[in-house]
């Protein structure tokens, strides 16, 4: 079985190998702390933790780090808006930050350094860049020439000629920075303090850091010159990772990273979800009315590098997979007891199925297709409970199905799909236990008799939503089955 990935850098899937054996080093581009995090953010912290998650799943040891930006125009806004400091800001949306992804079940990064806290990094490489005659001051401000790097643009696939067509001449009119710069392409890597805006003494006299010199520094400080996997958003191919590239590359005079993915935007109607926009779902406003996997679902059914549009029906097909892959999970509560599991426990997954969910998503991150593995699974598990419920019995053996149950269980926590991330963090649970429906239907049966026939419905309605045909008998017995 080889993994291969789509590599932006040479636009192309390639097998991939790890510098070190078994061994990976692995860096995303994480958040801008101003505000809550959106439903767009999510889909790329999501997606790159169940990227790490598979890759642990294949035998590798990753080291995951991934950073915040705690310094920056629109925290120094909003700052100032409120009238408190840059850090209460960050500190807010670090906080937040965490509590809306432990509520998405994303697990925590190795490391989550933050650019005030890596000063000195930042410094040195600035002060490396000028050395080597790839940076230049002005007036405070410290300047990357790229010009001064013939590969730049080699991973975004942009020319600067082309660039310079493009822009036509606007580019200068608006960049207020235009004097200092000698060409207009150059970025900050060092900017002179502002009055009012916090900063830190440096050899430029007092300033603070741009935004792209700081993943460099970050990454350098935390995975060394060259990583294995450098991931993020799309939207930040351009200028972002292209500035890293040519900040670190520059310095080390070493490849930054081998493999560079990047991960499509969520959209609304055709267009990025964006707090600029307004068009954005905070993900806390979205996880207290949508159960957490089933966000979580909508977001891995659509492959990674494509865009995801948000939409309701998008939202309804995810419920419908959660309901078919929760009982399949919940099998062993369900139907354990009645096959003796508690004597024999499976242990064992299926040697066969577990090589086929290989394969398919080792193919460049397939999860839907490793999904579709797990939908079969548990429609086969479904089928079966249905069958003992009514019969008692099945054709297939306890062993058969605690094998089953078991391969379904460890490829669904692949991707983070466990019934306990649901119990924990929703408050309205999309499915129900076979004994959670066998006491409802004795209090329907209950309520009819007191010719309560309001409440009998109430529950025949609940029971319907939850997934369970109710078949009433003549003489008064219910006989349920679940919905196909
Ligand atoms: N709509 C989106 N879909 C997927 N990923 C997104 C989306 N918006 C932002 N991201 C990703 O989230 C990460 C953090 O981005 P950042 O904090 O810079 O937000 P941003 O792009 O400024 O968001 P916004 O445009 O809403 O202000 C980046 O990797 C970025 O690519
Ligand atoms: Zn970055």
């Amino acid at each position: 079985m080889t993994l291969t990935v789509f590599n932006s850098l040479t636009r192309r899937q390639e097998p991939f190998t790890s510098l070190e054996p078994n061994k990976i080093r692995m860096y995303c581009c994480g958040i801008t702390v101003y505000d809550y995090c959106h439903l767009g953010h999510g889909r790329t912290c999501l997606i790159w933790d169940v990227v790490r998650r598979y890759l642990q799943w294949r035998g590798y040891e990753v080291r995951y780090v991934q950073n915040f930006t705690d310094i920056d125009d629109k925290i120094l806004k909003r700052a100032q808006t409120e009238g408190v400091s840059m850090e209460d800001i960050s500190e807010r949306f670090i906080d937040a930050y965490f509590e809306d992804m432990e509520r998405l079940g994303i697990k925590k990064a190795d490391a989550y350094p933050r650019a005030t806290h890596a000063l000195d990094g930042i410094q040195r490489l600035v002060s490396q860049l000028e050395n080597k005659g790839y940076a230049y001051p002005a007036h405070g401000d410290v300047y990357y020439s790229v010009r001064q790097f013939p590969e730049y643009g080699k991973l975004s696939g942009r020319k600067l000629e082309d660039l310079k067509a493009g822009a036509s001449g606007r580019l200068e009119e608006s960049d207020p920075d235009a004097e200092k710069k000698r060409d207009p392409f150059d970025f900050a890597l060092w900017k002179a303090a502002k009055p009012h805006e916090p900063s830190y003494p440096s050899p430029w006299g007092n300033g603070r850091p741009g935004w792209h010199i700081e993943c460099s520094a970050m990454v350098k400080q935390e995975l060394g010159d060259t990583i294995d996997i450098h991931v993020g958003g799309g939207d930040l191919m351009f200028p972002h990772h292209e500035n890293e590239i040519a900040q670190s590359e520059a310095a080390t005079g070493k490849p930054l990273a081998r493999y560079w993915l990047h991960n499509g935007m969520v959209k609304v109607d055709g267009e990025k979800m964006s707090k600029s926009l307004g068009n954005f779902i905070t993900l806390r406003d979205l996880l207290n009315s949508v159960d957490p996997i089933v966000v979580r679902l909508f977001i891995l059914q659509a492959h990674y590098r494509k865009p995801l549009d948000f939409t309701e029906e998008g939202l309804e097909g995810a419920r419908n997979g959660w309901k078919t892959l929760r009982e399949g999970l919940r099998f062993k509560e369900n139907y354990g007891k009645q096959l003796g599991w508690e004597d024999n426990p499976p242990t064992k997954s299926d040697e066969t199925i577990t090589q086929r969910f290989a394969e398919i998503v080792d193919d460049d991150f397939n999860f839907a297709g490793g999904l579709a593995i797990l939908f079969e699974l548990a429609k086969d598990l479904r089928k079966e409970g249905n069958l003992l419920v009514h019969q008692g019995k099945t054709e297939a053996s306890a062993e058969e199905l605690a094998v089953k149950w078991h391969t379904l269980t460890e490829l669904a926590d692949v991707f983070g799909l466990t019934v306990e991330i649901e119990e924990t963090t929703s408050s309205q649970a999309t499915t129900l236990s076979n004994e959670e429906v066998q006491t409802l239907i004795e209090k329907r049966a209950a309520a009819r008799k007191e010719k309560n026939f309001a409440e009998a419905d109430r529950i025949r309605d609940e029971l319907t939503e939850k997934g369970v045909v109710l078949i009433d008998q003549p003489g008064g017995e219910t006989r349920w089955y679940w919905e196909k």
